[in-house]
C-alpha cells in the first residue's frame, strides 16, 4: 500500500510539473498512510524529479523519522491535518494564476474567487486568503490552523494555494480547478460578471 502511495504521488507531482503547475523546486505534497504518519516530499527537490524511493516518512506526531529531509513547510501540512481529521492529502503549489491572484488588492480575504462555475463550488468552495508570511516560517503552522477547519481550500498571500483532499486525487483536482478559476477569473477582469447566485451555489452542496 505504501509503495502504491509513494508512486501514486510521484505521477501526480510529474504530472503537475509538466503541465507548469508549479517550478523549479517549488511545491510540496503530502499523504497519510494507512498504518499512520505521513509521506511527505522533501525539501528542494523539483516535483518533475520525485522519486518514490526518495520520499520523506513523519510518524504520527508529525517528526521525520525517515527518507531525505523533508519540505521546510512541514508544519504547514500536520497544521492542515490537525484541523481537518477526514483529510487524507495536501497540495500545496506555486500555480501562476493562483500567485497572482494571492496578490491583488482588493479581494476579500473570507472568499477569495466569486463562484464562477459550479466545478469551482463544488471542488473548492470558499477560498481563505491567508496573509503573508514567510515561507517555512513555523508561525503560518497556527494561522493556518485557525482556518483550515472551515476551508479546505487556502490561498498564501504573495506565494500559492494549500488545499487538502481525502485522498491525493481529491487534492489534486481541487488545486487545479483553484488555478484554472484563478485564470478566469484574471481574464475577466474589467468585465461585468454574472456568478452564480448565492442559491445556485447552495444547490450544488447536496447531490441531484
Ligand atoms: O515557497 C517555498 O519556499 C515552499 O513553500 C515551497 O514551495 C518549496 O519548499 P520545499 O518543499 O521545502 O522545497
Ligand atoms: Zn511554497
Amino acid at each position: 500500500m505504501t509503495t502504491a502511495l509513494r508512486e501514486e504521488l510521484c505521477r501526480i507531482g510529474h504530472s503537475l510539473y509538466a503541465r507548469g503547475l508549479t517550478f523549479g523546486s517549488s511545491g510540496n505534497i503530502s499523504v497519510r498512510r494507512p498504518e499512520g504518519g505521513w509521506i511527505v516530499t522533501p525539501t528542494n527537490v523539483a516535483m518533475g524529479d520525485l522519486d518514490p524511493g526518495q520520499l520523506s516518512i513523519l510518524d504520527e506526531n508529525g517528526n521525520w523519522i525517515e527518507g531525505p529531509k523533508p519540505t521546510k513547510e512541514t508544519f504547514l501540512h500536520t497544521a492542515m491535518y490537525g484541523a481537518r481529521r477526514d483529510a487524507g492529502a495536501v497540495v500545496h503549489l506555486h500555480s501562476t494564476h493562483s500567485v497572482a491572484v494571492s496578490v491583488l488588492e482588493d479581494i476579500d480575504p473570507a472568499d477569495v474567487l466569486p463562484a464562477i462555475t459550479a466545478y469551482y463550488v463544488m471542488k473548492v468552495g470558499a477560498l481563505r486568503l491567508i496573509p503573508y508570511f514567510r515561507p517555512g516560517d513555523p508561525a503560518l503552522g497556527s494561522t493556518v490552523a485557525g482556518f483550515a477547519a472551515k476551508h479546505h481550500a487556502l490561498l498564501l498571500a504573495n506565494h500559492g494555494p494549500v488545499v487538502a483532499g481525502a485522498d491525493l486525487r481529491s487534492a489534486q483536482y481541487a488545486t487545479e480547478e483553484l488555478e484554472e478559476t484563478a485564470k478566469l477569473f484574471l481574464l475577466l477582469q474589467g468585465h461585468k460578471i454574472r456568478p452564480l447566485t448565492p442559491a445556485q451555489a447552495e444547490a450544488l452542496k447536496t447531490r441531484p
